[in-house]
This record gives C-alpha cells, structure tokens and sequence, in this order.
C-alpha cells in the first residue's frame, strides 16, 4: 500500500493481482467499518456506486455474516429509471449486493417517481435527511473521464455538485455524458465518510487515475480527494 500526497489530494493505493482478490479485500474492509460502527452506535450507514465494475465487490460483501440488518445501504448516485431498469443501480444492488447474508440489511433507493430529476432529487433530500449519518462507509467508481457518483464534468450544476459545504445531501445533475438525468449524494456527504474506498479495475482506469492526479484541469475524482478530510482508499486491479 502506497500512501500518496499531491497537492492536496491523499490517497493509499491498494493494488491487487486480481479482480477476486480485490473484490475479498474490499469487502474485507468495508464489512470491518461497518462492524466497528455497529458497535459503536448500534448501526451503520453504506453508500454504493453502481455501474459494470461492482458486481464481483457486492458479491464478496453479500457473502459476509455481520449484523446486516443493523446496516442500511444507499446509493452514491443513481440513473432516472425505475428499479426494474436495466440501467438502474438499485436493481444491481438488489440483484447482487442484498443477497445471502446481506439480504436483511434495509435500503434506501434514490429513484422514485416524479415529475422531474429536480422535484426526485428535493424528496430525496428531506427522507434521507432521517439517515444515521454520517456515512460509515462510502464505495465510489470512477469513469474514464475522471467523474466518480454522478459528477460528471459536463454536468450544467458541476460547482454545486463540488461543493464541499453544500447543504444538499441528494443534488440532480443534467449532463450530456451521463445518459440519464441523474441523481447524485452531494461532495459534503461522500467526504463526510468514515472510510471513502474508490474501486477502479483494468489499464485504462489505471491511467485515467494517474492522468487526473497530473497537472492539467482538475477533474471531479481529483476535487474529490482534495475535498476528503481523510485519503481515499483506492483498490485497483488490472
Ligand atoms: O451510476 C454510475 O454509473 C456510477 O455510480 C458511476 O459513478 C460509476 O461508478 C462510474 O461511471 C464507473 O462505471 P463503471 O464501473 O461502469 O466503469
């Protein structure tokens, strides 16, 4: 594990010979977190990102026998499509991560129906505001463009998306790249987190990491482990 200080932007770089072995160790940690703040106040809070890469992670996670139903999981960011969406991240919570051991834990979904991103997005922000919060635990993704949750750089609210004393916990993001409307956590809630992991796997994630903690503009995965209290936690694997 190599710990890393640019400008700012700390992070332990945990890199793994496999997707497996990443996949056992990052649930490993998260599962440790979660324990940790069940004991300490009885539950836990856990935030996920969806996309193609988890689904190895939940599965490992799912497997684990902690206190699941003292754990509530939410989501960091999630597409304007109902559950039974293929593109839905809470269908691929459902399908992978609340399974096994962890099918008693209670979620939280972002998406539900509404007359708009923007109206989904203010519900969101007063029912979420009942949560145990802080987050214990927060599991981000990253895309090739360096967006991690739905901050994406062509988003048209990227400041307030960034900012890291927003009041907002769930903020609606337009932007071209994304495909759906999203809705996403806001900066001020993912770097409030006990333990911020950032999952990346494969060459190109890699390199886009390595781009975006370079000189140059600086892309939301960078504003983010500058804004983090704490250094993130990176688990990466070829
Ligand atoms: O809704 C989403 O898409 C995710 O929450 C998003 O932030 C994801 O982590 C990255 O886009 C990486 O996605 P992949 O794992 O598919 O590369």
């Amino acid at each position: 594990m190599a710990r890393e200080q640019l400008n700012g932007a700390s992070y332990n770089w945990n890199g793994f010979a496999g997707r497996q072995d990443l996949a056992a160790a990052l649930a490993g940690h998260v599962t440790a977190r979660l324990t940790k703040a069940i004991d300490e106040r009885g539950t836990a809070l856990l935030a996920v990102s969806g996309g193609t890469t988890p689904a190895k992670f939940f599965a490992a996670l799912s497997a684990i026998p902690i206190a699941w139903n003292k754990v509530t999981v939410t989501l960091v960011d999630e597409r304007f499509v109902p559950a039974s969406s293929p593109r839905s991240n809470a269908g691929l919570v459902a399908a992978n991560l609340l399974q096994n051991a962890a099918a008693t834990a209670r979620f939280v979904p972002l998406y539900h129906e509404a007359t708009s991103i923007e109206t989904a997005a203010a519900s969101d922000d007063t029912s979420l505001k009942a949560l145990a919060w802080p987050l214990d635990v927060v599991v981000l993704g990253m895309g090739g463009d360096g967006h991690t949750a739905s901050f994406f750089p062509d988003a048209d609210n990227l400041p307030a998306l960034l900012d890291p004393a927003s009041q907002r916990i769930v903020l609606p993001v337009h932007a071209p790249s994304g495909g759906e409307p999203r809705l996403t956590l806001s900066m001020a809630r993912i770097i409030a987190a006990g333990f911020i992991a950032l999952h990346i796997e494969g060459e190109d994630k890699r390199t886009a990491f390595e781009d975006a903690m370079g000189p140059g503009a600086k892309k939301p995965i960078r504003k983010v482990l500058e804004a983090a209290p704490i250094p993130v936690e990176v688990f990466w694997a070829p």
